[in-house]
């Protein structure tokens, strides 16, 4: 079994529990009563390369990456920083998230937030949008085309955007047809936890040019984020290299700084 299959057994037996203890319905009345999500297409569109930086306590690759006490303290100062979008794990097993921290960061910032998790059931793209999401995460490797599909399509009813996740050109080829406007390349495969960054530069330029690219997991500063601008993302995410920066305000501007001027990289500062 691989640590995708095996995450999202977790997953399942979690969503199970917590659907028995709150119905559908009742997720639904609070979704209807939570603010309109906010457009994060236009956002992630806007000129530059835009930096979604990721509140991530731990990984399975890793462990404990950081003691994030205050998820929404640590959100205002990448939102100071300039991140476009915030994106907040909220397995719990693995990452150590919940979804208390993605309505606390929800609560703290005016920016999207997505919803990272592993999205398996359209239960939990209703307690996304009832905790406040933007964005959803959906991991192709994760799901069969139909089920990816459906979710897609929940996500959009609900106002929100779909972040698809892939790994190859097959499963970028299935991204596309399941109808995704966004697409991240995550440099980690999921299935051997390895990262390797040059997976971006092979799959992005085969994506329609009016897809936004998003390059994940992998980016320790903004030489990173400079190669990756240089294959043609739109967006990066980053989660370890600032949840252990000493001052992420600064990280996340430093990132920021850089995907402004992609074509110029800084040599000082
Ligand atoms: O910590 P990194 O290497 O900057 O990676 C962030 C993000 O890409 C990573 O957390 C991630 C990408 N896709 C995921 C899917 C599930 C959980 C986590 C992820």
């Amino acid at each position: 079994m691989s640590v995708l299959d095996d995450i999202v057994a977790g997953v399942r037996e979690d969503v199970a529990a917590r659907q028995a203890a709150t119905p559908l319905a009742e997720v639904q009345a609070v979704a209807r009563d939570t603010r309109p999500a906010l457009d994060a297409l236009a956002a992630l569109r806007a000129p530059g390369v835009g930096v979604i930086a990721e509140v991530k306590r731990k990984s399975p690759s890793k462990g404990a990456l950081a003691a994030i006490a205050d998820p929404a303290a640590l959100a205002v100062q990448y939102a100071a920083g300039g991140a476009r979008v915030i994106s907040v794990l909220t397995e719990g097993r693995r990452f150590g998230g919940s979804h208390a921290d993605l309505a606390a960061v929800r609560a703290a910032v005016d920016v999207p937030v997505l919803n990272k998790d592993f999205v398996v059931s359209s239960y939990q793209v209703h307690e996304a949008r009832a905790h406040g999401a933007d964005l959803v995460l959906l991991i192709v490797a994760a799901l069969d085309q139909p089920v990816l599909t459906g979710l897609l399509e929940r996500i959009e009813s609900l106002g929100m955007t779909a972040l698809v996740e892939v790994h190859s050109e097959a499963e970028a080829d299935r991204a596309l047809s399941a109808g995704a406007s966004v697409i991240g390349v995550n440099a980690r495969d999921l299935t051997t936890l390895s990262v390797d960054r040059s997976t971006f530069e092979r799959i992005a330029p085969g994506l329609p040019s009016e897809v936004v690219k998003i390059a994940e997991s992998g980016v320790r500063g903004p030489h990173d984020l400079i190669s990756y601008a240089g294959a043609g993302a739109d967006a990066v995410l980053v989660g370890e290299g600032l949840v252990t920066a000493g001052d992420p305000r600064q990280a996340v501007a430093d990132l920021v700084t850089a995907g402004s001027h992609p074509a110029t990289p800084r040599t000082t500062r």
